[in-house]
């Protein structure tokens, strides 16, 4: 049996892990799927990658607020998909190209699963043994329990943007990130979308002021039905699907469409490694336990991403896979995962950025805070928008003038929320934030600086 110093398994954020301070030892690097991962070849990329056409093509009504007449004539979808994999699956080829020909690493091309402790069958009939593992084995799509679904076409977010052409409609299951991503890619394109969504509000994770007017913006441009309690999935002649559901009061109706998109969420992939043979624990959710040094519960296992944090953001992977590189180097000064201030953006129209607590939140754990609600109306460049419908909001904490959360919707709230992510990080006070600094005028950054400016804190903050 061949035995590495090393065994990784997942080519996600698990591939960042050896670089040349690994020189000196024997890798094995596993992955049953396509080389890269989850972010580079079905995620963050390349629905970014197609979210920026998607707010060209919507950018028709508001330049026509602004009176700017602009005609969408047509969306090249197969041009654009392929321009999109045609950049993005090179790179996947040629990452596992040049990973291959590393000297010190052998790649195992099969799914794997431990058969003892530090055991691993690497699904290519070979059996490993290795004195350290990174478990980075990510998450897979969960596909909800609604009678019919296994007789119709179903896509996920793997399947959905190789689409051969443009659907004219599409029924999207879910309410979460990926509906709201896809709804809006989908319905700049010229898709009808209808958003079928188990609870009350689309993003309902965000802060409820966020995610109200999130649900009401997109629902200009996209059906929203809330409430459904799903009853049934059935195929129609031409691939097409019709979804019944109830709502609250359990009255059923039905949609039909030409694609379905499940957009429920995913799970971790801890349960397909048989971790019980080695030791290593997983919680009730699935998710593989780790410590601060993103140590498992058996001694040289380590797990990083998606398999051990719900969090589920690749930045997140990013920077556990640091921790984990600069553990297995350093074992006598491990350093710490940081997960104090972990922000997410959502790439919708409009788009949504957040960190820290949510104002329900800040309630339910008794957090004091006084909290602010700024337009982006209110500020210049904001004018220049006609702005009406987003904002920023800030909590802070009235006796240090921390800030405690930031929640954003509108145009590149990814973008401005970044400066909120570094005070909150390094501990910058609100109002020296807004006045230690210059704030570039008429920019849309002054969005924060008034934000900040008009927290209620005391003159002493
Ligand atoms: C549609 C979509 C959009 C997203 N957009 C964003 C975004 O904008 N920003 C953001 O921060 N995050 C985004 N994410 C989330 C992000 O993609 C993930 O958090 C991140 O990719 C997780 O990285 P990972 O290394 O943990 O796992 P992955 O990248 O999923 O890597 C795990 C690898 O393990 C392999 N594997 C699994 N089981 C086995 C096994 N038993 N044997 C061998 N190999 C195995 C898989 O084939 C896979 O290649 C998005 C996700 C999706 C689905
Ligand atoms: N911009 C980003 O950072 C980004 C983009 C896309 C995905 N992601 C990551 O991918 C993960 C998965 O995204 P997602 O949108 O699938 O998950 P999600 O957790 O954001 O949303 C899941 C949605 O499905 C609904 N749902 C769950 N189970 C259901 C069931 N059985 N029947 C009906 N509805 C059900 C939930 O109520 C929720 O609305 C996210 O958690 C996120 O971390 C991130």
């Amino acid at each position: 049996m061949r035995h590495f110093d090393l065994c990784i398994i997942g080519s996600g954020s698990g591939n960042s892990i050896p670089d040349e301070r690994f020189a000196d030892l024997e890798i094995a690097l596993v992955d049953k799927g396509t080389f890269g991962g989850t972010c580079l070849n079905v995620g963050c990329i390349p629905t970014k990658m197609f979210v920026y056409p998607a707010d060209l093509a919507a950018s028709v009504e508001p330049a026509e607020r602004l009176g700017v007449e602009l005609q969408l004539n047509k969306v090249r979808f197969a041009e654009i998909r392929d321009r999109i994999f045609g950049r993005i699956d090179p790179i996947s080829a040629a990452g596992e190209q040049w990973r291959g020909a590393n000297p010190n690493v052998t790649l195992y091309r099969a799914e794997a699963h431990f058969t003892g402790p530090k055991t691993l069958d690497t699904g290519t009939g070979e059996t490993i043994t290795a004195d350290q593992f990174v478990l980075a084995a990510g998450s897979r799509v969960l596909i909800p329990d609604i009678p019919g679904l296994d007789s119709v076409t179903a896509h996920t977010s793997d399947t959905v943007m190789r689409l051969d052409e443009l659907p004219g409609s599409m029924i999207i299951i879910g309410g979460g990130y990926i509906a709201a991503e896809f709804a809006h890619i989908f319905s700049a394109f010229g898709t009808r979308v209808t958003i079928l969504n188990r609870s009350g509000a689309l993003l309902r994770t965000e802060d409820a002021d966020v995610s109200s007017r999130f649900t009401e913006l997109i629902s200009r441009r996209v059906d929203v039905q809330l409430d459904r309690t799903f009853e049934r999935v059935e195929r129609l002649p031409g691939d097409r699907v019709r979804v019944t559901s109830a709502d609250r009061d359990g009255r059923s109706t039905s949609v039909e469409a030409d694609v379905l998109l499940l957009a429920t969420g995913r799970v971790p992939n801890g349960d397909t490694l048989n971790l019980a043979a080695t030791g290593v624990e997983m919680d009730d959710e699935g998710y593989v336990v780790v410590d601060q040094h993103q140590r498992t519960t058996a001694e040289g296992i380590f797990a990083l991403g998606d398999l051990s944090s719900n969090h589920q953001l690749k930045h997140v992977a990013n920077h556990e896979m640091r921790v984990v590189q600069h553990n297995l180097l350093h074992p006598a000064a491990m350093i710490e995962s940081d997960h104090r201030f972990v922000p997410h953006a959502v790439f919708s129209e409009p788009q949504v950025a957040s960190v820290g607590l949510t104002e329900q939140e800040a309630t339910a754990q008794g957090v004091r805070y006084v909290s602010v609600i700024q337009d982006y109306g209110s500020i210049a460049y904001g004018w220049a928008m006609e702005d009406t419908d987003h904002f920023a909001k800030l909590l802070a904490d009235p006796d240090t003038g921390l800030l405690l959360g930031a929640h954003l919707i509108g145009p590149q709230a990814s973008s401005l929320i970044q400066p909120l992510i570094q005070a909150m990080s390094f501990g910058l006070p609100a109002r020296e934030m807004a006045r230690g600094q210059y704030w570039i005028h008429p920019a849309l950054a002054e969005l924060v600086e008034n934000a900040l400016l008009a927290l209620p804190l005391g003159d002493d903050q």
